[in-house]
């Protein structure tokens, strides 16, 4: 979990100035993020914010209107090797209605990894082995419309993890699932930054993640207003007794935003 970048490698992602809109209003207004290889990055802030919209703009789906965009060192506009990158929506673009069992929605992770050709035993181990980390194999045969949304959540983050990506990006992982679907999914996320995934979340709160963060970055109309170590992680800066340093930290610490 050593958060400082080495000069020679280029971090996961970094974000320069971004802004971009929604709906034609300028929601981001001059990001800057920067996730280096290995490091865990939460962004915070109230509904609103632009975190989505800032995550959205890291996997390219919201174009920038100004600033600059790099993944793994690649102008964004250049960047190809998406197997590199594991994404997870915020569950609700994926849930209701997806006539596809658990097996064939985590599959659908292998896609950039094979390039068309057929699926091979690899990719069936690969699966299996996703599937089991999440506590959902034994569900592998059945309808993900059938799941309990914390399962939903687990069948996704299981398509995000199958192709051993070295960046894995989470849309508010932990909103709407059970408490034994969080303890699976922190236990995941663990696994994942101790083989050295570099991974950036959106967070409504730290909750049981919180010693897995090395960064917090906390978002107000479309501008970074804090960027560093969670309050209470033992990393950050400062004195006891500096209540009134900064009354962000002490928001992230309360982990109330809205
Ligand atoms: N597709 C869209 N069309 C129009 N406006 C949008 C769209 N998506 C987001 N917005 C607006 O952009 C702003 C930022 O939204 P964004 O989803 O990035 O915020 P957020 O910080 O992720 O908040 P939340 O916690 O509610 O998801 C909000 O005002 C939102 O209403």
């Amino acid at each position: 979990m050593d958060s400082a970048p080495h000069d020679s490698t280029p971090a996961a992602v970094r974000l320069r100035c971004a802004q971009a809109a929604q709906g034609g209003r300028p929601v981001l207004r001059g990001i800057d993020l920067t996730v280096a290889p290995g490091e865990v990055v939460a962004l915070l802030g109230a509904n609103g914010s632009g975190k989505s919209t800032t995550i959205k703009t890291v996997i390219g789906s919201v174009p920038l209107t100004g600033g600059e965009r790099e993944l793994f060192g690649v102008p964004g506009q250049r960047f190809r090797d998406w197997h590199r990158i594991g994404y997870v929506p915020q569950r609700t673009t994926a849930a209701g209605g997806v006539p596809a069992t658990v097996r064939e929605v985590v599959a659908t992770g292998r896609l950039a990894q094979h390039r068309l050709l057929p699926f091979r035993r690899k990719d069936r181990v690969a699966v299996d082995a996703a599937l089991a980390a999440v506590g959902m194999l034994e569900r592998a045969g059945d309808g993900v419309a059938d799941l309990s949304g914390g399962q939903q959540q687990r069948v996704l983050i299981a398509r995000a993890l199958v192709g051993a990506p070295e960046l894995l990006i989470m849309d508010e992982p932990m909103a709407g699932v059970d408490l034994a679907s969080q303890q699976v999914l922190a236990d995941t996320l663990r696994e994942q930054v101790e083989r050295g995934a570099a991974v950036l979340l959106v967070l409504h709160e730290l909750g049981p993640l919180a010693p897995l963060i090395d960064r917090a970055v906390l978002l107000r109309d479309g501008l970074v207003v804090q960027d560093g170590p969670p309050a209470g992680s033992g990393h950050e800066h400062g004195h006891d007794g500096d209540h009134h340093q900064d009354h962000h930290h002490t928001e992230i610490r309360q982990g109330l935003l809205t």
